[in-house]
């Protein structure tokens, strides 16, 4: 079966249960786009979103078969006006290890590479295989389509912490750059990259005025400061192979 074309064209989110992805999905719902979103946890966000109208679609991307069974579910749209990659886990590298004398190499280095595996999985070869897969629907008219991915201010400058993390962000702002030179001039491919946007709920006073001290503009913009970036990008026909950078000049905030 496939769906009538809205006038305004489809968007697709990953990960938009919460927070950014949440926000973004629900503006662009509001302005007449249909929206199609990947989903883990059945949230109060995802309810929100399938009431709206919403196509919310069950996916884990560090499996290929819920990265196959995502697109097949998209294969409903004749048509994507935009593919927006927003899916991410933030996830802190182990603590190093001391070594044991009678302690497992094997089992140290399992540790270390399911996290690494993790990041690249989400953050890099999800979109990687996404961008390949939906391809075709975001080739097919005449206007030029967009592909977004959300990377990070750490991708260009590193993380003592979440070198895994930074690495794959580093990784999809790469694929940023070559997906640009393969897509234009039908698709424009481009990456916003923030640095704080909003805490989470555990932070405490320490952690979020250190967090906040890191920038020149000193504040946690939230969710908007990227919904605008994407309007911005959808409505250029000249924008591409860029990476938008929302750090609040903290790349001017010398340590
Ligand atoms: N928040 C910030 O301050 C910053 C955010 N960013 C980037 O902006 C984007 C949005 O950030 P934010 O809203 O905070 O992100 P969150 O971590 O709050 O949410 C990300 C979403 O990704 C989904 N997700 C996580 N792992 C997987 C997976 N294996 N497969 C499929 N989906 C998955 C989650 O789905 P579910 O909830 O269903 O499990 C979640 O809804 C991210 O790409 C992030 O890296 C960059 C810098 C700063
Ligand atoms: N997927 C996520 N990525 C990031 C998060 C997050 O909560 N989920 N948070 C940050 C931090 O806000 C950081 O920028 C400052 O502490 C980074 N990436």
């Amino acid at each position: 079966m496939q769906i009538e074309p809205n006038p305004k064209g489809v968007i697709v989110i990953t990960g938009a249960g919460q927070r950014v992805g949440l926000h973004c999905a629900i503006a662009l719902l509001q302005q007449g786009y249909q929206i199609a979103v990947s989903y883990r946890k059945e949230s109060a966000g995802i309810k929100a979103l399938r009431s709206a109208g919403a196509h919310c679609i069950y996916a884990d991307f560090q499996s290929l078969n819920d990265i196959a069974a995502f697109v097949e579910a998209l294969a409903v749209y004749p048509t994507i006006r935009a593919l927006i990659h927003n899916a991410s886990s933030w996830q802190p590298d182990p603590p190093l290890h001391q070594r044991q004398p009678s302690g497992s190499v094997l089992g140290q280095l399992q540790q270390d590479a399911k996290v690494f595996d993790a990041m690249q999985q989400v953050h890099a070869r999800a979109p990687f295989l996404l961008n390949r897969a939906l391809l075709p629907q975001l080739t097919v008219g005449t206007e030029p389509t967009d592909i977004v991915h959300l990377t990070d201010f750490v991708a260009s400058v590193g993380s003592s912490k979440h070198q895994a993390y930074a690495a794959s962000k580093a990784a999809l702002e790469n694929l940023t750059l070559s997906l640009a030179r393969k897509l234009a001039p039908g698709v424009k491919v481009n990456a916003i990259a923030p640095a704080l946007l909003m805490f989470n709920e555990g932070d405490d006073a320490a952690y979020r005025e250190k967090a906040l001290a890191k920038s020149l503009m000193a504040t946690a913009p939230g969710p908007d400061e990227v919904l605008n970036s994407l309007l911005y990008l959808l409505h250029s026909r000249y924008i591409t192979g860029r990476v938008l950078a929302l750090d609040g000049g903290r790349h001017l905030k010398l340590p």
